[in-house]
C-alpha cells in the first residue's frame, strides 16, 4: 500500500451510494490527512451528509471502499470505527445533566469511574463549560448545548470527528463566535475534523482544505485560497464567493479568446467612462450602473455592461490609500470597468 494512503486519516475510493434511482454519492475519491480540518461544502442535496454517514458507518455503500488510517472499514459497524459524529440537533439526553451526557460514552465503554470523572472534567474544560456540569440541557443556551455535544464527542478520543452542520441551529452572531471556538478546539486536540456545511464562509473560515460537492460528486478539492483564486469550474467559482462569468462572445470580446472565464468582483476597478484606455494588460468594458448597495466597508455595484453581461463589482470604501481614481457610482451613471487580464480565470463548464 502507498505511504500516502497509509498516512491518510480517511481514504475514499470510488465511493458510491444510491437510494433507488437517486445517486446521492456518485464515485468519490478523497484523502483527508491526519489532523486536518476538512470540509465538505455544497448545496442542499449534493450528497455531503451521505458521505459523512458512509464514513461513520450509518449507511452501507453501493460501491467503493472506505479506509480509516489505512484500514479498510467498509464493512464494519459504526462502533467498530474510530470516529464520532456531532449532529446539528446535538441529540443530548434531556433527563441527564451535562456531566452525565458527556460521560455517557465512557460509561458504556466500561471506563473506570475515576477515569470517567477526570476525562469528563477535561472535556468540559476544553469547551469552557467547567461550571455547568450539574445543569440539564434545557437550562443551557444553544451555543452551550452545542459545546456539550462537542465535549461528549471528544471525550471518547476518536481519531476522527465528523460534524454535520453543527452550527446550523445557531443565529449568525453565535455561529461566527462558535466558528472561532471550533477552530481553536481542533488545533488544541489535534484530531481530524470533517465538517459538512452548505455555508461557504464557514467552510473558508474553518478549513485547511475543502471539497466542493455538486450532484454527488466532488468538483474540486483545495485550500480556501486555491478554491477562491483558482476555481476549476463555473460551479465552484459561483459557489465559493461571487464570480462574474464570461462566456461566448463576451469572452472573445473581453478576454480575447473563446472559453468560459470567471472574474471576481473585487478585482475590477470602476473608472470614469472617459478614462484613457489601457488594453495591453487589462480587460475593459463600459457599462451603466444598475444598482449600488452601501455595505459599510465596501459598496456592491451592479453594472449592465455594453458586452451584454451583468457584472457585480465590489468597491472598498476604506483603505490605507485614497482611491480617488475610482469614480462614484450612482445608478444610471456610465462607468468603465477595468481589471488585469490575469484575473480572467479559465473555468470548465460541466459536461
Ligand atoms: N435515506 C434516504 N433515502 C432516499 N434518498 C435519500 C436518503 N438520504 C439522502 N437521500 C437523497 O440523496 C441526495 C443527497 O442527500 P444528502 O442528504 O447527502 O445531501 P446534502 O448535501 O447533505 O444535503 P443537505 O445540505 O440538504 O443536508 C438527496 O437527493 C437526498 O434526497
Amino acid at each position: 500500500m502507498a505511504i500516502a494512503e497509509e498516512s491518510a486519516a480517511i481514504g475514499l475510493q470510488g465511493l458510491r451510494k444510491s437510494f433507488g434511482e437517486v445517486r446521492a454519492v456518485d464515485g468519490i475519491e478523497l484523502d483527508v490527512a491526519e489532523g486536518e480540518f476538512f470540509s465538505l461544502l455544497g448545496p442542499s442535496g449534493s450528497g455531503k451528509t451521505t458521505v459523512l454517514r458512509l464514513v461513520a458507518g450509518f449507511e452501507t455503500p453501493s460501491g467503493g471502499t472506505i479506509r480509516l488510517a489505512g484500514e479498510d472499514v467498509t464493512r464494519r459497524a459504526p462502533f467498530e470505527r474510530d470516529v464520532t459524529t456531532v449532529f446539528q440537533d446535538y441529540a443530548l439526553f434531556p433527563h441527564m445533566n451535562v456531566e452525565q451526557n458527556v460521560g455517557y460514552g465512557l460509561k458504556v465503554r466500561g471506563v473506570p469511574r475515576r477515569e470517567q470523572a477526570e476525562r469528563v472534567r477535561a472535556a468540559l474544560a476544553s469547551v469552557r463549560l467547567e461550571d455547568f456540569g450539574g445543569r440539564r440541557p434545557g437550562q443551557l443556551s444553544g451555543g452551550q448545548r452545542q459545546r456539550v455535544a462537542l465535549a461528549r464527542a471528544l471525550v471518547v478520543r476518536p481519531r476522527v470527528l465528523l460534524l454535520d452542520e453543527p452550527l446550523g441551529a445557531l443565529d449568525l452572531k453565535l455561529r461566527e463566535q462558535m466558528q472561532v471556538e471550533l477552530k481553536e478546539l481542533q488545533r488544541e486536540v489535534g484530531i481530524t475534523f470533517v465538517l459538512v456545511t452548505h455555508d461557504q464562509t464557514e467552510a473558508l473560515v474553518l478549513s485547511d482544505r475543502v471539497a466542493v460537492m455538486n450532484a454527488g460528486r466532488v468538483e474540486q478539492v483545495g485550500t480556501p485560497r486555491e478554491l477562491y483564486e483558482g476555481p476549476a469550474s463555473a460551479f465552484v467559482a459561483s459557489f465559493v464567493g461571487t464570480s462574474n462569468t464570461l462566456t461566448g462572445s463576451a469572452a472573445e470580446l473581453l478576454v480575447g479568446k473563446p472559453g468560459t472565464f470567471g472574474v471576481r468582483p473585487e478585482k475590477i476597478r470602476l473608472l470614469d467612462p472617459g478614462a484613457e484606455h489601457d488594453r495591453v494588460d487589462h480587460s475593459e468594458v463600459r457599462g451603466t450602473v444598475a444598482d449600488a448597495v452601501y455595505l459599510g466597508d465596501s459598496t456592491r455595484v451592479v453594472v449592465d455592461t455594453d458586452a451584454g453581461v451583468r457584472f457585480v463589482v465590489v468597491r472598498q470604501n476604506t483603505g490605507p490609500d485614497d482611491d480617488a481614481a475610482d469614480a462614484p457610482a450612482p445608478p444610471g451613471a456610465r462607468v468603465l470597468l477595468r481589471w488585469h487580464r490575469r484575473h480572467n480565470v479559465p473555468l470548465h463548464q460541466p459536461s
